[in-house]
């Protein structure tokens, strides 16, 4: 495929979101074909499962099938939109992606990153990001920004407490080590403007590898 598959990891309140969309703008401005997206989510059908997923209310979900249905999502968001996107020589930049389901349900959950990587082995088909930018931030301080985001709905998984946050970072860990060839590690403890500004330059160096 043309194009590039970059993806941005890490705990709840990371700004990941926030840089991602300053990074869309800025590529743009320099008329450099990116598109923003996210998991789950990103086209309509994923957009459906996510809200099955982080309904407040669903609070019975068994682990497996959160993580089969984080599956089904990627799957059909990448069959529709991202690897299209990347034929047509596109960047994309992707909010979240298989790294969360080795975090979330595979360490945090406990179902096991080897067993989760298998069931998303079927979903992906080899198809992974070329470069991953890993937001690294204590998962108190970034509960600590969400909770102060009036306008941030807060989820199901959000409402897991400290515990499991720490379990997604030590998660986190272990997968950043296993894919260090892929993962840039960004300290996203300091001003945003510094983020962005690292993230941009890391991504333009890349690119012209
Ligand atoms: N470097 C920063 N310093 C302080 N606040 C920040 C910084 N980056 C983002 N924020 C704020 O933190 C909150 C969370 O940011 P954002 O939604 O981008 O995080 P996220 O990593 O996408 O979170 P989630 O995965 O939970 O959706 C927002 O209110 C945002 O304005
Ligand atoms: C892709 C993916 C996501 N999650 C979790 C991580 C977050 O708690 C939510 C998504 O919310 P966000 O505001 O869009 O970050 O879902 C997960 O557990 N497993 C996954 O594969």
């Amino acid at each position: 495929m043309k194009g590039l598959f970059i993806t941005f990891e890490g705990p709840e309140g990371a700004g990941k979101t926030t840089v991602l969309q300053e990074i869309v703008k800025k590529l743009k401005s320099e008329e450099i074909p990116a598109q923003y997206t996210r998991e789950p989510g990103g086209i309509k059908i994923a957009e459906e499962i996510r809200q099955v997923i982080l309904n407040k209310e669903n609070t019975e979900m068994d682990s497996r099938t959160e993580a089969l249905l984080y599956a089904a999502a990627r799957r059909q968001h990448l069959i529709e939109k991202v690897i299209p996107l990347l034929e047509k020589g596109e960047i994309v930049l992707c909010d979240r992606f298989v790294d969360s389901s080795l975090a979330y349900q595979g360490y945090a959950r406990g179902l096991g990153i080897d067993e989760v990587f298998s069931i998303n082995q079927f979903a992906i088909h080899d198809v992974m990001p070329d470069l991953t930018f890993y937001f690294d931030l204590s998962p108190e301080k970034g509960l600590e920004r969400i909770g102060k985001n009036n306008s941030r709905e807060v989820n199901r998984l959000d409402l897991e407490g400290l515990h499991f946050h720490k379990k997604v970072q030590q998660g986190y860990k272990i997968i950043n080590d296993r894919f260090k060839n892929r993962v840039k590690i960004i300290d996203a403890d300091r001003a945003l403007e510094n983020v962005i500004d690292e993230v941009y330059s890391v991504l333009k160096s890349f690119m012209k590898r």
